[in-house]
């Protein structure tokens, strides 16, 4: 593993915790991020962490079965929806993980549906491959659980069946998007957080 490599997507990692502790979106020690360094290795926040604080000792390298390369750092609890998305699109460079308040209580609202679905805003065209309002965008919505094995093979069943989604959602717990670098990844988060807002406020105003 080239250790500038290492070093640069460690900090990409740690600029996107603070961009999205600013905002309010990874509260506490919640969240997971992630940078692709190669086909099987990615950089991971480790487990635990202050996400808006993040420093160089809190980012390790996993491999794709999530197995720490780094003896004594412990992954994220959740490092395996990460590596199912990293093993299902190679193009894939980036993984962020949040639990902002719109998402929360979206995911909480929308029940026991198997997805959240947005349609008809002008900002869809924010996320990849996206070109007209007149989309309709179908965020699947996962049973929240402990058992990341299991959400893990849900999710990776889901990407079968969908493999056009740019994000989905877990019950009570919050949002997780990708993308082809970290920059289009922190426009997927941001897109997806002002829509969320956006049908929170539909669903209040037009039940
Ligand atoms: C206090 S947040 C609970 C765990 C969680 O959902 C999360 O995103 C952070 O877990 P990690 O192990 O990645 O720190
Ligand atoms: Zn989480």
């Amino acid at each position: 593993m080239d250790p500038k490599l290492v070093e640069t997507k460690a900090v990409e990692v740690i600029e996107a915790g603070r961009f999205l502790y600013d905002r309010g979106w990874v509260p506490a020690t919640s969240g997971n991020f992630s940078a692709r360094l190669d086909r099987d290795h990615a950089a991971l926040t480790a487990s635990g962490k202050h996400k808006g604080r993040l420093t160089r000792d809190d980012i390790l390298v996993v491999d794709m079965n999530g197995k720490s390369l780094d003896p004594g750092k412990r992954p994220s609890a959740e490092t395996l929806l990460h590596t199912t998305l990293y093993r299902f699109f190679p193009d894939t460079a980036a993984v962020l993980h949040t639990h902002s308040i719109n998402a929360t209580v979206l995911s909480k609202i929308a029940g026991n549906a198997e997805a959240v679905v947005l349609e008809d805003y002008e900002v869809l065209k924010a996320l990849q491959g996206v070109s007209t309002h007149a989309t309709r965008e179908v965020i699947p919505l996962f049973p929240n659980t402990q058992d990341m094995n299991a959400l893990a093979r849900d999710l990776a069943d889901r990407l079968e069946r969908q493999p056009d989604m740019h994000g989905f959602l877990i019950q009570g717990h919050g949002l997780y998007t990708w993308g082809r670098t970290m920059e289009e990844t922190r426009r997927h988060i941001e897109a997806f957080e002002f829509l969320f807002a956006c049908e929170l406020e539909m669903r209040r105003l037009s039940p």
